[in-house]
């Protein structure tokens, strides 16, 4: 069997409608992986328990998204020296940009590459991941190219509807 390489970490259940995106993402390209419910509010133990272990499993990167108070991804980053990718979920009350805004703007020495609010920063996230693990296996850069010449044909054929004013 495959060792993970790929952990997907959330803060809630909440989380997963926006985090099933980068899931549906590594499962598209075959990249043996991980998810579950990691909160550093809610579970801090086993979170640090998460990170510590990570770098020893063998995972190459970490996606982690939470909302709100979004301490997760930058927690999970100060345990460990696997990169993480951080993904703001949108938040009931300030639509994400609390997420954001919490994941974004880490202290100088802890880096969490941030992608965007919601369901694209998710699927954005995992396709790095498979950018990064790409640089070492040739038949996962030609799946990378495929998928990137058929969202080219994808755009190529947009065609625009009739002016309706
Ligand atoms: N931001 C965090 C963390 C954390 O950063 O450790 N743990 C949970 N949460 C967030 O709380 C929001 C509401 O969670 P509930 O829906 O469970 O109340 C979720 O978006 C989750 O990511």
């Amino acid at each position: 069997m495959n060792s993970i390489q790929i952990g997907v970490v959330m803060g809630s259940s909440s989380d997963w409608d926006t985090m099933q995106h980068a899931v549906a993402i590594l499962q598209q390209f075959g990249i043996a992986h991980e998810a579950q419910v990691v909160s550093a509010h809610r579970m801090p133990d086993d979170m640090f328990r998460y990170a510590e272990a990570a770098a020893g499993r063998g995972l190459k990167a970490i996606i982690a998204g939470a909302g709100g108070a979004a301490h997760l991804p930058g927690m999970i980053a100060a345990k460990t020296p696997v990169p993480v990718l951080g993904v703001p979920v949108a938040s009931r009350h300030l639509q994400g940009v609390d997420s954001l805004h919490s994941i974004v703007q880490m202290p100088k020495g802890v880096p969490v590459a941030t992608f965007a609010i919601g369901a694209a920063g998710a699927a954005n996230a995992a396709l790095f991941a498979v950018a990064l693990l790409a640089n070492e296996d040739p038949a996962l850069r030609a799946k990378l190219e495929a998928f990137r010449a058929e969202q080219t044909a994808a755009a190529r054929a947009m065609t625009l509807p009739p002016v309706a004013v």
